[in-house]
């Protein structure tokens, strides 16, 4: 080659060999930085979404696994007498049934190729008839097979979702689970999802497991006694050991280039509970969303979601991929080869005399060879996919392994929350940051500390002897609160925001543990909370008025409801709505004021000892708010008031305030004095409120005229010094 070309091409190639390395390495600083921006927003959005990582799974099919599954199928058959253990029977049955119907199959098959071989028209004919007869009930029992499965996991599904909502709306678990501890995020997710697809991969596994196992124990003695009849053919001895050595290692391999499928589904799971999550948000707060035209924000944080599921989904996708080839190539070629060998042996090693039970027709015994090949396929076939099956079950147990991780952490959160053990993700909470704000004074307490508070059942008093009010992340908003409030006390509780006024209902009212103290208080069905956004229920206008009783507790009649409705001024609805039995969407039908208008209907309705108001009055006209009150103090019922409205003041006996600082008073209200106070601060505040304009009006005109700038600190320091 001519130099100068070859330099040139030297030159050419050492160039674009720098250049594409350059290009690597740019591409690969790139990877870098977006991988690592990647794993930031995650853990932002996993520490926003205050979402706990799921139980690790360090080899999924564990004894903690066992565990688990023992403590779920002992719910899911509880007896032997349980029609789920019916249905598992009928369901074994069948399977059982199929695996003999498969060998007879099998045998039927060789009897059809051997009358083809022997040109036998009469016996063709004759077991092709047993063929169609036998593939009725054949085909009766493969759809039974599914029957059965289906059934099955149905009855599965029943027992485990009655259980678990049994556990759920126990000692007010649906409150704890979601309000006083973190280890569950979607409880609505696990409660249907969750176990749906539990119960439906248990059955379905069952089936994928029992039937192959039956297959590979009855093909394997039809095989070893069809080897029996040919006694004389040699390495027939080896044939099970090699086949045992095959086996294993396909088993060994598949075992070790699994992929964690457990972790990987459980964490799929995970995701799709996320994005439904997000999405029952947006359903639940369209109206406000809607005034702020804020979809943008919505939709970015839903597609986010979406694409961290997305990922997730495709991870798996990609793993299946390369796990079902390596399945594939073991199970389906391999083995098909091996099985192949395996036949050939007897049938290569035979050196017997003709096997033949027509000497005449067929003197070498060609057709009962072509019979016994046929058969040992057909047979070696089924054992052969039955095996697969089992070995390929191991990806579905790993599932398995992680759905039912999902489930057992579900029952066990939901059993823990009832006895009143929570765990919380802790909160970090940086002091310093937050001079001016309450949580500034506010200690922490252990998330995870026991509550070892006293609840004491009393006739009729509320009395705290030193009760803490700590919220469930820990933090201490009043150290102790002593009190008593007796029945005809009205209390009006004020503060403010974010001091523990609507923690206190939570205290009295047991959804929140007390630490430590005691408190006396009567029982539950004494207090009625009305909260200033009253939960409408699905059902009529009467079911609005007497909840939580259903129709079939009502104890009152329609006249007295109206009465109630008259109570609150509200009885011109049932009218307006179509009488007492109107089914409506009364969340979006009725005003704010008028729902809660007939949130408070309902103290009237069940008359209760105390009223818990947690400023259920703020859409509620100045007049009409004074009637309720009247109306409530009237039968005899003791209010205790949140609220930020002087005009509820002459309602009430006594005062409990909070300062915001974790101190607190009770006392008896003056209200004529307290209103004058109350008057005189606010002349004062309006007063001092235009001293900074005229301190800056003042200022200007300093400068206006050349003047020093007098401040007011200036003139009362010269004012003193003149005196
Ligand atoms: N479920 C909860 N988990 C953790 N902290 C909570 C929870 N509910 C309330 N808190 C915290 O407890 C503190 C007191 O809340 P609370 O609802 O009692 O305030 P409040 O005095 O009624 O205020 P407002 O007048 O604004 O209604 C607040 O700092 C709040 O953040």
């Amino acid at each position: 080659m001519n130099p100068i070309r070859s330099r040139r091409l030297k030159i050419l190639l050492l160039s674009s060999s720098f250049a594409l390395i350059a290009y690597l390495i740019r591409r690969y600083r790139r990877y870098l930085i977006l991988k690592k921006r990647q794993s930031l927003t995650i853990s932002r959005k996993e520490s926003s979404t205050n979402v706990i990582p799921p139980l690790s799974i360090k080899k999924t099919i564990n004894k903690q696994f066992f565990h688990q599954l023992q403590v779920i199928v002992r719910i899911l058959i509880p007896r032997l007498r349980s029609d789920s253990f019916f249905l598992l029977i009928i369901h074994l049955t069948t399977l059982i049934t199929r695996t003999f119907l498969s060998i007879y199959i099998a045998h039927l098959d060789g009897a059809i190729v051997k009358s083809l071989v022997q040109r036998n028209p009469r016996d063709f004919l004759r077991t092709i008839s047993i063929f169609i007869a036998v593939a009725i009930p054949a085909s009766f029992i493969n759809s039974a097979i599914r029957f059965a499965e289906s059934k099955l996991a149905l009855a599965f599904r029943t027992k485990l979702s009655r259980h678990a909502y049994e556990a759920y709306f126990r000692n007010q678990t649906y409150y704890r689970v979601t309000n006083l501890d973190t280890r569950l995020l979607t409880p609505d997710q696990n409660l249907t999802d969750d176990i749906e697809t539990f119960t439906s991969t248990l059955t379905h596994l069952f089936s994928h497991l029992t039937k192959p196992f039956f297959d590979v124990a009855i093909v394997s003695w039809s095989l070893i006694s069809m080897m029996r009849l040919r006694k004389t053919a040699r390495g027939l001895k080896e044939v099970p050991a090699l086949l045992f050595i095959v086996v294993s290692f396909t088993f060994m391999a598949v075992r070790k280039l699994s992929p964690n499928f457990g972790k990987l589904v459980s964490e799929e799971a995970r995701r799709r509970g996320i994005l439904r999550f997000a999405h029952t948000r947006v359903i639940a707060n369209a109206e406000e969303i809607a005034f702020f035209d804020g979809h943008e924000v919505e939709r970015n944080w839903i597609l986010k979601l979406y694409d961290q599921l997305r990922e997730q989904t495709s991870l798996i996708i990609k793993k299946k991929f390369w796990f079902i080839m390596l399945e594939q190539f073991l199970m389906k070629y391999f083995w098909h080869a091996c099985g192949m060998i395996f036949i050939a042996i007897p049938f290569l090693t035979y050196d017997g005399p003709p096997e033949t039970d027509d000497p005449v027709g067929d003197p070498l015994g060609i057709s009962t060879r072509t019979e016994a090949f046929t058969v040992s396929k057909h047979l070696l076939t089924s054992g052969a996919d039955a095996l697969e099956r089992i070995i390929s079950s191991y990806k579905e147990i790993a599932e398995l392994a992680g759905h039912t991780n999902r489930v057992y952490t579900m029952l066990h959160v939901f059993d823990e929350c009832a006895h009143e053990h929570y765990q919380r993700a802790s909160v970090t909470m940086d002091e310093s940051h937050n001079e001016h704000s309450l949580t500034s004074v506010k200690r922490k307490v252990a998330v995870n500390q026991r509550a070892e508070g006293q609840i004491i059942e009393s006739e009729g008093d509320i009395i705290a002897e030193n009760v803490p009010i700590i919220t469930p992340n820990g933090d201490v908003i009043v150290k102790s609160l002593s009190l008593k409030i007796t029945p005809g006390m009205h209390v009006l509780i004020s503060g403010p925001n974010g001091c523990g006024k609507s923690s206190f209902f939570r205290i009295v009212r047991g959804l929140w543990p007390i630490y430590s103290g005691r408190l006396h208080r009567p029982d539950p069905s004494n207090f009625f909370l009305i909260p200033q956004r009253p939960y409408m229920c699905p059902g009529t206008l009467r079911d609005q008025i007497i909840y939580p009783d259903t129709i079939d507790q009502a104890f009152v009649d329609d006249s007295k409801l109206m009465k109630i409705l008259d109570n609150v001024e509200l009885q011109y609805i049932v009218q307006r709505e179509g009488g007492l039995n109107a089914e409506r969407d009364w969340k979006d039908i009725l005003s704010g004021g008028e729902k809660q208008r007939l949130g408070l209907a309902r103290i009237f309705y069940h008359q209760p000892k105390y009223a818990l108001l947690d400023e259920c009055t703020s859409a509620v006209s100045i007049d009409v708010e004074g009637k309720i009150y009247e109306r409530a103090k009237a039968l005899g019922i003791s209010l205790l008031t949140i609220t930020h409205r002087p005009s509820l003041w002459a309602y009430h006996t006594h005062l409990l305030q909070f300062d915001g600082d974790g101190r607190w008073t009770f006392e008896i209200l003056n209200t004529e004095k307290r209103l004058t106070l109350k008057g005189e601060k606010e002349r004062l505040e309006a007063q001092l409120a235009g001293i900074p304009q005229i301190q800056q009006r003042l200022n200007e005109l300093c400068q206006l005229l050349g003047e020093n700038t007098m401040t007011i600190e200036n003139q009362q320091y010269e004012e003193i010094n003149d005196d």
